[in-house]
């Protein structure tokens, strides 16, 4: 199994390189791509740590050599939000880079697994299909927005308000990866009982823990080591189903299309990247409500990611 970060230099690329080297299954090759001169110094530097995990590093301008034989693509390239900014403030720089990436994805590596972390992902993930279509290679079964960092927040904020075992949390979300298009669906959490008066602030601390991570950096970036974390849960999830598990995680894919073209939900994964989009589950009225509220700003921010490309 080979993966390739694109972006390793960076505040997720180097804490996500680390996380694989250690966590990777033996035998895996991981490359580590990024414009910036020093990657090559992190392959270097991580191939230190004794696991059976072999480590290249790659820099400059093109990414095919870190791409050819890739099963799983991880993309983190890109800038990050300052304080003030919303996610939507970084398409004009980070589309462009993720649609020149995926067209060397679909020329390298046309059928590996797609993981996109750089934002606005609501967006960068209609951007990456389009490219891959206009190629004739895409997969949708292969294309995934990593949301698993909103799944992470979730399990801890719950874990810390109820005072349970935060191993033992689990919480589906669902919609997309922004303000309002975060959804979690703590009707569904087991174990917990809420106070109507709880759901409301708990979701909308949820939906805004980015920004709270962005205001807590004041100007130094925004969240890298909790999403090194969660690009490696889902990486690894991913590694397990491609190589025969039946693994079920919520990523933003195509999926039936019900709410939006992209939606996260839970899905299950198998060989061939999703093998069955599975149900969301009873909603509440609140999360019914919430689902109906996300879908015009969702629906405008795919559509943005398609225009960029037609
Ligand atoms: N999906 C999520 O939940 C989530 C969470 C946190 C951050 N993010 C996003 O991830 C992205 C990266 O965040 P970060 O904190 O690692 O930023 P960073 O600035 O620390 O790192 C970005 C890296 O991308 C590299 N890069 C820029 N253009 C490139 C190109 N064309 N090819 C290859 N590499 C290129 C830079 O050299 C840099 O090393 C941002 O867009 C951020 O908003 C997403
Ligand atoms: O909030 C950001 O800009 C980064 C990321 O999407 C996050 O949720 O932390």
């Amino acid at each position: 199994m080979k993966v390739a970060v694109l972006g390793a230099a960076g505040g997720i690329g180097q804490a996500l390189s680390l996380l694989l080297k250690i966590q990777l299954p033996a035998g895996s090759d991981l490359a580590l791509y990024d414009i910036a001169p020093v990657t090559p110094g992190v392959a270097v530097d991580v191939s230190h740590i004794p696991t059976a995990v072999n480590v290249k590093g790659f820099a400059g301008e093109d990414p095919t050599p870190a791409l050819e034989g890739a099963d799983v693509v991880l993309i983190s390239a890109g800038v990050a939000r300052k304080p003030g900014m919303d996610r939507s403030d970084l398409f004009n720089i980070n589309a462009g880079i993720v649609k020149n990436l995926i067209e060397k994805v679909a020329e390298t590596c046309p059928k590996a697994c797609v993981g996109i972390i750089t934002n606005p992902v609501n967006t960068t993930v209609a951007i990456a299909a389009e490219v891959l279509k206009k190629a004739g290679v895409y997969d949708k079964r292969k294309l995934f927005g990593v949301t698993t960092l909103d799944t992470l927040r979730s399990e801890t904020f719950v874990a810390e308000l109820k005072n349970v075992d935060v191993s033992k949390v689990q919480v589906p979300v669902i919609g997309g990866h922004s303000g309002v298009t975060i959804l979690p669906l703590l009707s569904q959490v087991h174990y917990v009982s809420w106070k109507d008066e709880e759901i409301g602030p708990l979701t909308k601390r949820i939906q805004n823990a980015g920004t709270e991570v962005v205001n807590a950096k004041a100007g130094g970036g925004s969240a890298t080591l909790s999403m090194a974390q969660a690009a490696a849960r889902f990486a690894l999830s991913l590694i397990r189903a491609l190589n025969g598990e039946k693994v079920v995680e919520c990523t933003y894919v195509e999926g039936d299309g019900k709410y939006a073209r992209f939606f996260a939900q839970p899905v299950r994964l198998g060989k061939e990247g999703v093998e069955e989009l599975l149900p969301l589950g009873p909603l509440s009225a609140f999360e019914q409500a919430a689902i109906e509220a996300m879908l015009p700003t969702l629906k405008a921010d795919i559509e943005l990611g398609e225009n960029f490309v037609k």
